[in-house]
């Protein structure tokens, strides 16, 4: 079977990874999968310059560019077991791609380049087509992003997602990333022999989410967010529709551990899915479990400020009808449990609390 295989239109299978809307969100560059950018400091696609780690840009012959290819991806699928992105710097770097990737990420520069495509969709991988700002300062367009896809399809390749990177830019410091980045857990010491300053922009990606979901909604293809290395628009792109998040390969641990947990509590309000199996149905009650233990902590806090601020707190100034009414209000979002069902759960719930405080209170009292 080739590795491009397609569930249907919806869904695109990478490796054992499966993007699609009504699945869980990926996160590649994180747990999911992980994404090797090239080297390249050229400005188009055909371009071919390597910039080893650290020193100054040097012209390679081409043979020379294309072993330094082989070994880097080579390197990577050994450190990595799991589902594999690669993204080229130039059409010289397929051939290494497609012996060792499971998954081909065409940048923003390729996106209007049809040969291109058509070269990068031939290797039977899936293909992830990235929007944002090309090397040159200019943005690829919506039509410009879907036209792509259509000469992807073109050559037999369904096996399409749309990956929006927005203002991001492809700074040369960004360019350089040794397959060490690649290690399953990054440490301070891989982390600090990542790329040096680089500009914000490598920092900060600005997807267009409105782009993202008309993307999905025109196609109903899988859509991407690349998040650059900051996790502070996840959330935003989860409810937005995002069917994963991208994150830059030099992405700090904590932000890619930001990016899990918002995606663990975002989905799990905005993202209802149908599971089929047993498996994927215990996944699913585990990130709703993870988001009610979320709010439960913060309404435990709560419960306990407001012990501090009545005139008589804990269990002796109980307020049975204000319980009364806020069982009736969630009894109209939780139908299925109802009243007769969620006053329990929720009596326990508000004991478990005022416990909690007190508790508390004694200890502060000594
Ligand atoms: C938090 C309060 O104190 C108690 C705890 C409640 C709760 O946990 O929701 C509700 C009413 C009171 O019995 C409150 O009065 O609002």
């Amino acid at each position: 079977m080739s590795k491009a295989a397609q569930l249907d239109r919806d869904a695109v299978r990478i490796g054992d990874l499966v993007i699609g809307p009504g699945l869980p969100v990926v996160v590649i560059g994180g747990e999911d999968a992980r994404w090797l950018r090239l080297p390249s400091a050229g400005y188009s696609p055909e371009a071919r310059s390597i910039r080893p780690a650290g020193k100054a840009v040097a012209e390679a012959p081409a043979e020379m560019a294309g072993e330094m290819t082989e070994r880097a991806v080579g390197e990577a699928r050994a450190r990595w077991a799991g589902p594999l992105l690669v993204e080229p710097s130039s059409a010289a770097d397929l051939p290494a791609v497609a012996r060792h990737a499971d998954a081909v990420v065409l940048g923003p520069a390729w996106a209007r380049e049809p040969g291109l495509v058509r070269a990068a969709a031939r290797l039977g991988l899936p293909v992830i087509i990235q929007r944002g700002v090309d090397q040159r300062g200019r943005a690829v367009t919506l039509e410009e992003w879907l036209a792509a896809a259509d000469h992807c399809a073109a050559e037999g390749n369904e096996a399409i997602v749309f990956c929006e990177g927005g203002g991001r830019t492809e700074p040369a410091a960004a360019s350089h990333l040794s397959p060490s980045d690649l290690a399953p857990t990054p440490t301070p010491a891989t982390l600090d022999r990542a790329p040096g300053p680089a500009p914000d922009a490598a920092l900060h990606s600005a997807p267009d989410l409105a782009i993202m979901r008309a993307a999905r909604e025109r196609t109903g293809r899988p859509v991407l967010a690349a998040l650059g290395r900051d996790a502070g628009l996840a959330g935003a792109a989860v409810a937005a529709g995002a069917d994963g998040l991208l994150l830059d390969p030099a992405a700090p641990l904590e932000a890619r551990e930001a990016v899990g947990e918002a995606v663990t509590l975002l989905a799990a309000l905005v993202r209802p899915q149908s599971p089929r199996t047993l498996t994927e149905a215990r996944g699913e009650i585990d990130r709703v479990d993870a988001a009610l233990a979320v709010l439960l902590e913060r309404r435990a806090l709560l419960a306990a400020r407001i012990q501090r601020l009545k005139p008589v707190g804990g269990f002796r100034g109980r307020d049975m009808e204000r319980e009364r009414r806020l069982v009736a209000g969630m009894a109209r979002r939780a139908p299925r449990l109802g009243v007769r069902r969620l006053a329990p759960i929720m009596n326990a719930v508000i004991e478990a609390g005022l416990h909690a405080a007190e508790e508390e209170r004694d200890r502060d009292r000594g």
